[in-house]
C-alpha cells in the first residue's frame, strides 16, 4: 500500500517534471540506450537483478575502487534505468553498492582535471541527466546507502524517494565537494541527511 501511495504521489510529480526539455538532454542517453539493445551489450559497471514477482529491481554500483560517478559510469547508470522505466512491470529501484564500504564516491574527479571544455560539458550535462532521470523516475526509488557516499554519491542517494544508511560511524554522508570548490545550486541539500534512515549494518 505504502509502495502505491509513493506510486501515485510521485506519478504527479512527473507530469511537471517530464516535460520536453529544450535543450534536448535527454536525446544522448536515448541514443546510446537504441544502439546498446541493438547490440544487446550488458554493463560491467552496473548490476540490475529484476524480481518479477515483486516488480522491484535491485541496481547495484560495481564499478571499483569506489564507484566514482564518470562519464561511463553516469551514461551507464542512465541507461539502466531508463531500460527499467520501459519495463511496466518494474515499479520499484533500489540503488546499493556492491563495493565494501563505498557508495558512491561522488563525481570522478579525474573527469574535472586536464579535460577539454568539450568533455567538460558532455561530462556536467551526463551529471544533470543522471539526477533528472533518477528525480523524476516513474518507479519508487530507494538509495541503500551501504557505505560512504560523499558529495555526488549523496547527490545521487537525494534523488531517491527514500534513503535507509548503513548505521555504521566510518561511513559518512554530505555534500562535502564545497571543499574541492564545487558549489551546489541553492535548494538541493534540502530535506537531506533529515530524511536519511539508518538500520543496523
Ligand atoms: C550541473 C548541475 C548539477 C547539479 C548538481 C547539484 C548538486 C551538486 C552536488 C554534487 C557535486 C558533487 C561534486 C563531487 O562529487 S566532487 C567528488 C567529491 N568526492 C570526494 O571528495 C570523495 C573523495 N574520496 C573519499 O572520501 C574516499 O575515497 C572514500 C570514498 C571515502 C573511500 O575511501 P577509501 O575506501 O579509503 O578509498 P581511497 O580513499 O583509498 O580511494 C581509493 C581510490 O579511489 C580514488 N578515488 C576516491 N574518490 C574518487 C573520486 N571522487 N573520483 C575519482 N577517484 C576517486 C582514490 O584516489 C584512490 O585511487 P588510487 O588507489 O589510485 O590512489
Amino acid at each position: 500500500m505504502a509502495l502505491r501511495a509513493a506510486l501515485r504521489q510521485k506519478c504527479g510529480l512527473i507530469g511537471i517534471l517530464s516535460q520536453p526539455s529544450s535543450s534536448g538532454s535527454h536525446s544522448r542517453v536515448s541514443a546510446v540506450l537504441v544502439s546498446q539493445m541493438r547490440n544487446n551489450a550488458t554493463s560491467p559497471k552496473i548490476k540490475v537483478d529484476f524480481n518479477q514477482s515483486t516488480g522491484v529491481a535491485v541496481l547495484s554500483m560495481q564499478s571499483p575502487p569506489v564507484n566514482s560517478l564518470s562519464l561511463d559510469f553516469l551514461t551507464e547508470l542512465c541507461i539502466s534505468v531508463e531500460k527499467l522505466e520501459m519495463d511496466r512491470a518494474c515499479r520499484g529501484l533500489i540503488i546499493t553498492s556492491s563495493l565494501p564500504k563505498v557508495f558512491s564516491a561522488g563525481l570522478d574527479i579525474l573527469e574535472m582535471y586536464g579535460k577539454s571544455p568539450e568533455r567538460c560539458g558532455e561530462f556536467w550535462r551526463a551529471v544533470q541527466e543522471m539526477w533528472l532521470k533518477m528525480y523524476s523516475s516513474n518507479m519508487v526509488t530507494i538509495a541503500a546507502i551501504n557505505g560512504s557516499s560523499p558529495a555526488g554519491g549523496c547527490l545521487l542517494s537525494l534523488t531517491c524517494d527514500y534513503r535507509i544508511m548503513s548505521d555504521n560511524p566510518r561511513y559518512s554522508i554530505g555534500l562535502n565537494e564545497t571543499l574541492l570548490g564545487i558549489v551546489a545550486p541553492f535548494g538541493t541539500d534540502k530535506n537531506i541527511i533529515k530524511n536519511t534512515h539508518t538500520c543496523s549494518n
